[in-house]
């Protein structure tokens, strides 16, 4: 049965096209995937269902009753609720308060608090997800406080539940939960749109395909009729090739030299070397040890202990300064919070990093433009108009634009932190090879990534981390994706 029903849609920002005669039909009881390349127009389409954004043409319809003028309150009235790719909770509120917020049961204007606590703790129940609703929900792991979204949509009365990328930058074990937690919505009558740039999980998970290109439908379907050749197809337009390269052999010299790190329960005397012209992944189930590692490394927090050299020489630790005289140049994961600047342009924010580009010669836009110009072509940014502040572009693009920043200053060593995280299978290609050149250039490469996947195509070693210990490690060429699973989840070998 059709719950919503998109018919024509067409959006334009500022006389540029996102989004051309869009038309799809969501049903209750499947999860339909959308996809498409960087900039194909799904956050676009996603804002329209939920009212964030006005089409300029088509029209939605809900059980076959149309919604004009629809505003973020009335999709939500109607049953269509967002779980974005940015977590809303309150950290600093326990997950009842979370759930039931809005709608706090009171006697006499005042709240009953253990009501609170049990009717978040049925809705929690009721979805099979095993989390205290006394928690506070700064203290759940991110897969964690994206259930707790879904559950609180749900029981606003959510029938139409759309999932912004939800297994981004989770680790193995922590996207099975939240696709087992799709699965079971899906029986109980939801109908979920559901945002992956993850091929094969797309495949395993969705009853229905959708496809945009360059804001058009290129796909529809079954998920049975199509396989992973077809998808990238139906999204790139042709076919995309990733293969490991045969890297020259590695220079015997160390590039980055951890000893001894501690911080806090997340490492705990870890230790690693990364030689010049080599790729050392961190993988882990959480991904607390390789933020935290981006934290120290780039010198925004000071270690309990333990130290830090690039290049043979000690890293003062706790000093953002030194650590980038050093070379080292350490890429975030999480690009909203601490990579990009938002309210500067693509340029600003690609030159940032260039310390040859002071203050005042910013401001000479015309040099700005030139200088950056052969950065963001290398990375492949795409924008529908020239040079829009950097929160304008669709969340892959802005990943090439922090890629760029720091890639392009020639560091001698580099942290990655997910660095294709949000990013679409072709642009996924082309930042493997470009990391792929780094080492070929002999920069010391640590990878910090929560993608099996990834870490298997790219590097050359993999340390397993488990509660802050370095666990073991492997030889990428002599292991299986299933084996290092495995071994990231502490099983057998
Ligand atoms: N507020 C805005 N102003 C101007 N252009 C915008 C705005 N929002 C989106 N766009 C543009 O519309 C196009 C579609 O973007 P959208 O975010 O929908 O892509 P997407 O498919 O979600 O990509 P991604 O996979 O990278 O998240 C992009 O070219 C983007 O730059």
């Amino acid at each position: 049965m059709t719950v919503l029903a998109v018919r024509g849609v067409t959006k334009s920002f500022g006389g540029a096209r996102a989004l051309t005669d869009v038309s799809v039909e969501f049903q209750a009881g499947e999860v339909h995937a959308l996809m498409g390349m960087n900039g194909a127009g799904k956050s676009t389409l996603v804002q329209i269902l939920s009212g964030a954004l006005t089409p300029d043409a088509g029209q939605l319809r809900i059980d076959g009753h149309e919604l004009p003028h629809l505003t973020p309150r009335r999709a939500r009235k109607a049953g269509i609720s967002t779980v974005p790719q940015r977590r809303e909770l309150v950290m600093s509120l326990t997950v009842a308060e979370n759930i039931m917020l809005g709608d706090l049961p009171t006697r006499r204007s005042v709240v009953r608090w253990r009501s609170v606590r049990a009717a978040a703790q049925r809705a929690l129940d009721d979805l099979g997800i095993a989390i205290d609703a006394g928690a506070v929900a700064g203290d759940l792991t991110v897969a964690e406080q994206t259930m707790v979204e879904v559950a609180r949509e749900v029981r606003r009365g959510g029938r139409v539940l759309i999932l912004d990328e939800p297994t981004a930058c989770l680790g193995p074990e922590a996207a099975a939960q939240i696709r087992e937690l799709v699965r079971r919505l899906r029986d109980t009558g939801v109908a979920i749109v559901f945002i992956s740039h993850h091929i094969s999980e797309v495949l395993h998970l969705a009853d229905r395909i959708t496809v945009l290109r360059d804001g058009r439908v290129t796909w529809a379907g079954p998920a049975a009729h199509t396989d992973e050749k077809g998808l990238v197809r139906d999204m790139v337009g042709r076919d995309v090739v990733s293969r490991r390269p045969i890297r020259p052999a590695r220079s015997p010299e160390v590039g980055i030299s951890i000893r001894q790190l501690c911080d806090g329960r997340f490492l705990d005397r870890f230790d690693i070397d990364v030689r010049r012209g080599e790729i050392v992944a961190v993988l882990g189930p959480a991904g607390d040890a390789q933020s935290r590692l981006f934290d120290l490394l780039s010198g925004r927090r000071r270690p309990d202990s333990g130290t830090v050299t690039v290049g043979g020489r000690p890293v003062r630790p706790g000093r953002i300064g030194h650590s980038l005289a050093s070379g080292l140049r350490c890429v975030t994961g999480d690009r909203r919070r601490l990579g990009l600047i938002p309210g500067l342009s693509i340029d600003e924010n690609v030159m940032l990093a260039q310390d040859r580009l002071d203050r005042r010669r910013m401001h000479r836009w015309g040099l700005l433009a030139r200088r950056a110009a052969p950065l963001r072509d290398g990375y492949r940014v795409v924008s529908l108009v020239r040079n829009p502040p950097v929160e304008q572009l669709s969340g892959g693009n802005q990943q090439k634009v922090l890629l760029a920043k720091w890639l392009g200053t020639e560091p001698s060593a580099v942290l990655l932190e997910d660095p294709t995280n949000g990013v679409d299978v072709a642009a996924m290609a082309e930042i493997h090879s470009l990391v792929d050149e780094l080492a070929g250039r002999g920069v010391a490469v640590l990878l910090a990534s929560s993608s099996a996947e990834e870490v298997m195509r790219l590097a050359d070693r993999i340390v397993v981390v488990r509660d802050g210990r370095r666990r073991t490690e492997h030889r990428a060429d002599r292991i299986t994706r299933d084996e290092l699973i495995a071994a990231t989840l502490g099983g057998a070998l």
